[in-house]
Formats: C-alpha cells, structure tokens, sequence
C-alpha cells in the first residue's frame, strides 16, 4: 500500500483516542518491552493505539542494540481485539483499519528482532491475531486465546489468517477460525501456538519471558542475531509472496 495513503488512514485513526501503546529499549540487554496499554478495556486497541503500535515498529526497525522483543498488555490481560466501541464508531472504515494494522504487523513480524508475545488472561479476537505477528508465543498458565471474530459475524482483518497457515498448516488454521474456540494454554501448547507454557509458581512472568528468550535464542551478539533473522525472513518472503489478510 502507497505511504500516502497509509498516512491518510493515520490521521483518521489517531482521532479515535484513549489508550497507548508504550516501548521501553533497554541497551544493556538488547530487548525491548512493547505494552499494550488500555487496561480498563482489557487493552482492546483504539485508533490512537494503532498509530502508536506502527510508530513504535518504526523506532524498533532503527535499533541497532536489538536482540529481542517482548510483546505484552497491561495488568494482566494481553489484548481483546479492536476497542468496541472505536470499532463500532469506525465500521465505514474498516477496510482501511485493516490495512493500516496488516502492514504494521507486517513489518512487527518482520523486524530483525526475535519477537515474542506474552499472553496472559484474556486474548480474543484481533488480541489473539496481534499475538500471531510475533514470532513466538509464550503463555501464562491461565491464560486463554482465540480467534472468535466469526461470532459477530468478522473474519480475521489482521492478517492472521495468513500467518496462522503457516505456523500451523490449513486444518489446525481452518479448525481455530472456523469453530472460534477459545484455548486453554495447554491446549495452544499441544496445537502448536504456543511455544511455552510459564510454570503456576512463577511470580515474575514478564521476568521469566526474558529469561526464556534471552537463554534460548538471544544469548548472541545484537549483530549476528539480527542478521540471522533477516535471513530467516527473506527465506520467508522468497517462498511465500505476500501476507494477505
Ligand atoms: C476489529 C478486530 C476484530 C475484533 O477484535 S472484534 C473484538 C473481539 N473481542 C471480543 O469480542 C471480546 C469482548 N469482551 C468480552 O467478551 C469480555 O469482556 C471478556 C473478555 C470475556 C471478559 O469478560 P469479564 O471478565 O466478564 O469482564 P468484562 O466483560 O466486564 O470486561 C471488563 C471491561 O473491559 C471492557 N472490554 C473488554 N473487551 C473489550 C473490547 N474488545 N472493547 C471494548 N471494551 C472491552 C468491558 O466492556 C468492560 O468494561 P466496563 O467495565 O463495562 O466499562
């Protein structure tokens, strides 16, 4: 999609207020925390968060000390999908929000970081295709997700469809859009989604996420690291030829 018109659709968007999307860069470790922040609405996204989401992607493309990056919500929800009631006032614009929000997390999913989305409580709708822009998905034990857009009558606009075939293949994607079930984290270990289930005794999540990224795949220079993502993602692009939502 031409910038131009992307920055059209930001303008409009960021009149929808209330709530941010919050990064914090931390050199010393290379890994950056990126929040959700709209708790009383258990983080659902407005049009200024989706703003602040594609800003905060563009800051993170500049970061050279990167390694990882920790997706997450505040006080304990990871996200409900679009903020009802800016979706309800947006409906003739839901074409273009979807754009917007495919590119952004597009570019989320392409960043030379290796991103993972901590999901914990409620995770429904967009909230659950936001979680599949990150590379992977580590999940509180209480916590629940699914795609459950078909209930009201939605299919994914947020390119989750897509990026759920590939993580999963076409019967587990179908059978997740399809049905809009909602999934225990044992349930989306044994499916696929999730990568890691965090232990019920473990008081610190986030803290734990860091530990289980920075251990397993970020114990290297910032360098090496964010080379061998682009390479992964080139593969990618080259065998698939584009995210479509
Ligand atoms: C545009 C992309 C496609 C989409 O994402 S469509 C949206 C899909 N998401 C949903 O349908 C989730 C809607 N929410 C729910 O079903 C329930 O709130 C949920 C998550 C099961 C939690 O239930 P409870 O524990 O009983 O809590 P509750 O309903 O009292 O919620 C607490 C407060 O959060 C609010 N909330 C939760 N999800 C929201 C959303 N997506 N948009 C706007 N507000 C939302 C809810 O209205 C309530 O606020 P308040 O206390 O009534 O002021």
């Amino acid at each position: 999609m031409q910038r131009q018109t992307l920055h059209n659709i930001r303008n409009e968007l960021a009149k929808f207020e209330g709530g941010s999307v919050d990064l914090d860069l931390d050199d010393e470790t290379g890994l950056a925390i990126l929040t959700l922040n709209n708790p009383r609405r258990m983080n659902s996204m407005t049009g200024k968060m989706m703003v602040d989401l594609a800003d905060c992607v563009s800051e993170l493309t500049k970061w050279s000390h990167g390694k990882g990056l920790i997706l997450k919500g505040q006080g304990g929800n990871f996200c409900t999908g679009g903020d009802l009631t800016f979706v309800k006032k947006a409906l003739h614009y839901g074409g273009e929000m979807a754009a917007y929000q495919h590119d952004t997390l597009t570019r989320l999913l392409n960043l030379p970081l290796i991103s993972v989305a901590l999901v914990q409580g409620h995770t429904l709708g967009g909230g659950a295709e936001l979680s599949t822009a990150c590379d992977y998905r580590v999940m509180s034990s209480t916590a629940k997700i699914g795609f459950v857009q078909m209930k009201m009558g939605l299919t994914t606009a947020w390119g989750a469809a897509t990026r759920l075939t590939r993580l999963l293949g076409r019967r587990k994607a179908i059978n997740l859009l399809c049905s809009a079930k909602i999934l225990t984290a044992r349930s989306a270990l044994s499916e696929g989604l999730a990568d890691y289930v965090i232990p019920e005794s473990c008081d610190d999540e986030l803290q734990e996420t860091k530990h289980w990224l920075l251990t397993n795949m970020c114990s290297l220079d910032p360098d090496v690291i964010q080379s061998l993502k682009r390479l992964v993602v080139r593969a990618d692009l080259r065998s698939n030829s584009s995210y479509a939502p």
